[in-house]
């Protein structure tokens, strides 16, 4: 509000001019203006945002029921992973996904448990995600899921039965946007969540880990567990898998740190949504389009998701392919804006493509 007012004179005496008269009403609130009796402040499953919080504080709601974070396991394998502050020895790499993961977690609202990584082995990495089990309401694996003799996600994986309906090459969760269906690999009847825990993302296995868990008989998941699907029709991260393991969603994400980056995107960021509540569209990623701002050469035999910095030019979205894409390589994860769904094809993608892009 401006003043309205302005010091005057009126004959030889101090006076005030009224510029514009106040109307009648004029910057008085009406009682019922902004919200009537009734009007709903968020409809349950709503993602509580600061103005959320604002409207429920003024309306006296010092609490309000929540669904708890869900905990979510991070499991790295790989018998070549060291811990991230440990000195880089021959034929190793520091295990930059559980902190990658980890971050990821939290950014979506679950609450990270990072466990200690395993070797490539079946016992061991049986036992871990029984642990895992215990601890969480959701597992997230890196690693171990192609295969090699020694991809051990990947063995314990083929051990299972396929639930009615999993398929090698599952359409991505994403394309059920438009049918409004709840994404094909979150299973009905995810067990409840529990308390919440806490614990830091360091990558060490957590204070509370059970000491002394009993080791399982055979390097086998537990019988009550159906494989969602194994692989998925996409790169990076095609071999990509999903377990519903005593009623709690597994997720083996690849080890490829690119890879592991669009594979969260893609699965994991929807399920940890769809454990707090959001509807099944709400929880998936959200699509704009843009213009290819440079070609991208390589052609794919699967739908390609390829990181991008996006900007805008003349009221136009324009989505700039990032160097350093590679499944195997990170430099661009920090800089990507978003994902560019490329379809599968032999050739590559010329400039001035309107593609759609997944927001990160
Ligand atoms: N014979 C074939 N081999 C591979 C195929 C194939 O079709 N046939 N597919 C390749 C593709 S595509 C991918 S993607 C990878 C996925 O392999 P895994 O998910 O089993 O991952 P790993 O082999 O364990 O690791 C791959 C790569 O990533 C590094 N890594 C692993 N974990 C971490 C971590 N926690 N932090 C950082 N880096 C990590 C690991 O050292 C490897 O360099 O399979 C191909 N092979
Ligand atoms: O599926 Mo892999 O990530 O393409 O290299």
């Amino acid at each position: 509000m401006l003043e309205q007012t302005a010091d005057a004179w009126d004959e030889g005496l101090p006076a005030v001019h009224v510029k514009r008269a106040a109307e009648p009403g004029q910057n008085i609130a009406p009682r019922g203006e902004e919200f009537r009796c009734g009007s709903v402040i968020a409809e349950p499953g709503t993602r509580l945002r600061p103005g959320h919080v604002a409207l429920l504080g003024t309306f006296g709601y010092a609490d309000v029921p929540v669904y708890a974070r869900p905990r979510v396991a991070v499991l790295a394998t790989g018998a070549e992973l060291l811990p991230v502050e440990a000195a880089l020895a021959p034929g190793c790499i520091r295990d930059s996904n559980s902190a990658m993961v980890a971050a990821l977690v939290e950014q979506c609202g679950g609450e990270a448990l990072v466990l200690a990584r395993v070797p490539d082995e079946p016992e061991a990495t049986a036992r871990a995600l029984a642990e895992a089990l215990a601890l969480s309401d959701l597992i997230i694996t890196t690693g171990g899921v192609s295969v090699g003799d020694y991809d051990v996600i990947a063995s314990l994986l083929r051990g299972i039965e396929p639930t009615a309906g999993a398929t090698e090459s599952p359409s991505l969760p994403h394309t059920a946007a438009a049918t409004g269906e709840a994404p094909a690999f979150m299973p009905a009847g995810i067990a409840p969540l529990q308390a919440q825990q806490s614990v830091s993302a360091t990558g060490e296995a957590p204070a509370f880990m059970p000491a002394g868990t009993a080791p399982l008989p055979e390097p086998a998941l537990p019988q009550a567990s159906r494989l969602l699907f194994n692989k998925v029709a996409m790169r990076p991260g095609s071999p990509t898998s999903a377990a519903v393991i005593d009623g709690k969603l597994l997720l083996a994400l690849s080890g490829n740190p690119g890879a592991c980056f669009v594979g969260f995107e893609l699965f994991a960021k929807p399920a940890i949504q769809r454990l707090q509540g959001a509807g099944a569209n709400e929880s998936l990623p959200k699509q704009v389009t843009a213009k290819l701002a440079s070609p991208f050469e390589k052609g794919s035999p699967h739908e390609r998701f390829v990181r991008t910095r996006l900007f805008s030019r003349e009221g136009m979205l324009y989505a700039d392919p990032l160097a350093f894409g590679k499944s195997s390589m990170m430099a661009s994860i920090p800089e990507a804006d978003g994902l560019i769904r490329l379809k599968a094809s032999p050739e590559g993608t010329p400039a001035d493509t309107i593609v759609d892009i997944i927001l990160l």
